[in-house]
């Protein structure tokens, strides 16, 4: 677990080392989520890539900084965190509103990377109409006014079972992150298209989506991924919004094949 002041906003992230000029991939967070998602990943890319992980700020142990957030921001803050890793050429991997980050990470930076894993994500995310309502009713009554609706676009039925303790404590891991760090991060996507800059990707990149996601639905990815010049689109069945929590193994397994692809 280590820690870093970025701009006068401490970061926390961790980073398991692979070896010299091995690739790296940092691994970017959706909304209302911490870097403890990837848990079951990190283990099936550690040894042979450098995996970074972090919280964004709003999320986890990092500092708030200043909400409402632009992807700007928040894209901003992941290149200083590379920068401040010495770290370049990076696979990143981005989440939903990770991938929103990734995104404006290469329009910004695109020294920073070497290709892009667009995950569960799209060009533009919902409407300002609907992230308004969203943040609106956050600010009002909180977090867990909204758990229900937000779990059953993350997860699959099946995973919500009541006597699955992997769900009740990702409900947790929902509600606890502080209310303006999420209602931040909303306006934020509420604000962000990248459909113009999508056409202009010019580095390898891998879309995923999950069958029964709720919240970037297969089409939408796929939508994303006809944008994008070159880029490969793969579905991962009986997935919902999280397949890295749901599927970690199917989830590390796509990212290998597209790393070995890379390297070869
Ligand atoms: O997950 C994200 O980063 C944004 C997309 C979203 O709205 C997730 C949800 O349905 O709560």
């Amino acid at each position: 677990m280590q820690f870093v002041d970025l701009g006068g906003v401490a970061v926390h992230y961790d980073i398991d080392w692979a070896g010299e000029n091995r690739p790296v991939v940092a691994l970017v967070n959706s909304l209302g989520t911490d870097s403890r998602i990837w848990h079951h990943v990190i283990p099936k890319l550690a040894g042979d890539y450098t995996v970074l992980t972090y919280d964004k700020r709003g999320h986890g142990l990092s500092d708030l900084g200043n909400p409402p957030y632009s992807i700007g921001d928040l894209s901003g803050e992941l290149a200083s965190l590379l920068d401040h890793l010495g770290l370049s050429n990076v696979i990143v991997c981005g989440l939903s509103v990770g991938g929103l980050i990734a995104q404006g990470l290469y329009a910004s930076r695109p020294d920073l990377v070497r290709a892009l894993i667009l995950s569960n994500t799209a060009h533009k995310i919902g409407t300002p109409q609907m992230w308004a309502d969203r943040i609106g009713a956050v600010e009002q009554n909180g977090i867990a006014s909204i758990l229900e609706p937000v779990m059953q676009r993350w997860f699959t039925a099946s995973f919500r079972e009541p006597g699955n303790a992997a769900y009740k404590a990702y409900c947790n891991m929902l509600v606890r992150q502080p209310a303006l760090g999420y209602s931040g991060t909303c306006a934020a996507i509420s604000n962000a298209d990248f459909t113009e800059e999508a056409a202009r990707i010019a580095v390898p990149t891998l879309c995923i989506a999950g069958d029964q996601d709720g919240s970037t639905p297969p089409e939408l990815v796929r939508s994303l991924a006809d944008l994008i010049p070159g880029a490969r689109y793969e579905v991962i069945e009986g997935t919902a919004h999280i397949p890295c929590i749901e599927a970690p193994g199917a989830y590390a397994a796509l990212i290998r094949g597209f790393l070995e692809e890379l390297e070869s």
